[in-house]
């Protein structure tokens, strides 16, 4: 029955007496990872979650590839230590710059988002924009991934460094956040695109606006709800899926718990409690070991 896994030869033997019952772990930098949380509510309604968003280091988008790797390193520690039994990376940086180095060094299960993301944009389209952070922009991760299950698909890609620091301080409406975007999808329109991903977690709590700019006809692509459906197929192929009653969705972030309920009310429709965690004292020295 596991044989048919992605996660062959890296099981996570889990040893509780109710493995169902526990949670998925799901991670951004801030509220970029709400868009993804959205899609586990809508399609795995019975699954528990943690969420944790890493906001004392937000952007991870202007992030050394080391420091990605480490922050995400810690962040799984301390999930594993909570229990999880799957980990959702909700946030592309840490998929695209990460996943393949921690996913070897975890037992518990990691889904990321470029390969489900890939997936389902050449599904949509064969002239493809991605918008993304930086990093991931740089590291040409969903490029490389939709070109190696379609090498006839055509993909352009754009760094856009102010859309998290403007979504992060709520500036959706402001007009100079239509300014930049228009900016950043200028050259995606000159080259005729019809579908553009969502390269970051964050960019879905923009689709108003970015729809507004694009017109009808382009295509939008969420790795965020492709990634939620590769977890509900590897959770069927684990026997992990919950089948009692879900409890509530527990937040945790590094920085100020107070500023995060207060951003992400407008996401969630209601102020939720949040934990302060101190990933600190993980630091180094356990990784160093690995
Ligand atoms: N949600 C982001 C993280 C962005 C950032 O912190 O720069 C992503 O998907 O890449």
């Amino acid at each position: 029955m596991f044989s048919s896994s992605i996660f062959e030869g890296n099981l996570y033997h889990l040893s509780e007496k109710e493995p169902q019952r526990a949670p998925i772990g799901v991670f951004d930098s801030g509220v970029g990872g709400l868009t993804v949380l959205r899609q586990v509510y809508e399609q795995l309604p019975n699954e528990s979650i943690i969420y944790f968003g890493d906001t004392a280091r937000l952007p991870y988008g202007i992030r050394s590839q080391e420091e990605i790797i480490q922050f995400t390193r810690e962040i799984i520690f301390w999930m594993e230590s909570q229990g999880v039994k799957m980990v959702i990376m909700a946030c592309s940086t840490s998929s695209a710059l990460a996943l393949q180095t921690v996913r070897s060094e975890f037992k518990v299960p990691i889904l990321g988002l470029i390969l489900p993301g890939a997936v389902s944009a050449v599904k949509a389209g064969k002239r493809i924009g991605v918008i993304a952070t930086p990093a991931t922009a740089k590291s040409n991760a969903y490029k490389l991934a939709i070109q190696e299950i379609n090498s006839n698909a055509q993909v352009w890609q754009v760094g856009c460094p102010e859309f998290v620091p403007l979504i992060e301080q709520n500036r959706i409406d402001d007009p100079y956040t239509k300014e930049v975007a228009l900016s950043y999808l200028e050259p995606l329109l000159e080259k005729d695109i019809d579908t553009l991903v969502y390269g970051c977690t964050h960019y879905p709590h923009l689709a108003t606006l970015l729809r507004s700019l694009l017109g009808e006809s382009v295509k939008l692509v969420d790795p965020g709800k492709s990634v939620v459906e590769a977890c509900n197929q590897e959770l069927e192929l684990l026997g992990l899926k919950n089948t009692f009653p879900p409890v509530p969705t527990r937040f945790a972030v590094s920085g100020s718990s107070q500023q995060f309920a207060q951003s992400s009310v407008q996401w969630l429709g209601c102020t939720p409690m949040v934990e302060s965690v101190n990933l600190e004292h993980l630091n180094s020295n356990h990784f160093r070991l690995c």
